[in-house]
């Protein structure tokens, strides 16, 4: 069996030692660093943007996984693929060209994601496969980190899995929201490539092992 790939969300790092964090995570058997843009208007809140990626650059050594929670995420492409980031993820609501923005992305350099919203269908992935790397799927509404997660999730995940398998895409699984060791090897039978996890990874008493867990979910757990 495969090993997930695991991104830790910086949104739930302690600000006051972001470097901490950083070095905790490259330390780590993380895939990727998760990082959250959030505009106050495409999500009620507002997290961070490009200072704090500065820093996430100098202090990181894990690739930067960018999830772009803003409308007309067009205007920032380009400065966050210049900024460092490896994946960007845009939001399927807030694109009106989703074709041109994925093949913007990839232009500038950067794989392709797209996010969708616990509303939206997998279905509208059809026609844009072949510019698309990776789907963000939502397993809470966006804007805030400590949230439940949605058990529809599980089905949605299925659904797409079909759709990749049926278009002979490689396109890659990516799940976000409320993760942690109780519901990622659910996930990952599902067709989960990649996981995403905020607060059950800095929440935990051992950041370092609750990683190590969910690298490992694939595998049953033993008693
Ligand atoms: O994009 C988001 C929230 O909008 C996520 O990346 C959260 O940061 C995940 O946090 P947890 O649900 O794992 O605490």
């Amino acid at each position: 069996m495969i090993r997930p790939l695991i991104a830790p969300s910086l949104l739930a790092a302690n600000f006051a030692n972001l470097q901490h964090d950083l070095e905790m995570i490259n330390d780590s058997e993380a895939d990727y660093l998760h990082f959250d843009v959030m505009d106050g208007v495409f999500v009620p809140n507002i997290s961070f943007g490009f200072p704090v990626l500065e820093v996430a650059r100098k202090h990181s050594k894990k690739p930067l996984d960018v999830h772009l929670m803003i409308t007309d995420p067009d205007r920032y492409i380009d400065a966050f693929a210049e900024g460092g980031a490896t994946t960007i993820h845009v939001h399927y609501e807030a694109c009106t060209h989703l074709h041109r923005t994925l093949t913007h992305i990839r232009k500038m350099g950067c794989r392709a994601g797209v996010a969708l919203n616990p509303h939206t269908p997998v279905d509208g992935l059809e026609d844009v496969l072949e510019q698309l790397d990776v789907v963000l799927i939502m397993s809470v509404n966006p804007g805030f980190g400590g949230q439940s997660f949605i058990p529809h999730t599980f089905r949605k995940v299925a659904k797409l899995k079909q759709l990749l398998t049926d278009n002979r895409a490689s396109t890659l699984i990516e799940i976000d929201g409320g993760i942690s060791i109780k519901n990622a090897s659910a996930l990952l039978s599902a067709g989960a490539d990649i996981l995403v996890a905020g607060s059950s990874v800095f929440g935990a008493q051992d950041p370092l092992e609750a990683i190590r867990q969910l690298k490992n979910s694939h595998q049953p757990m033993v008693a």
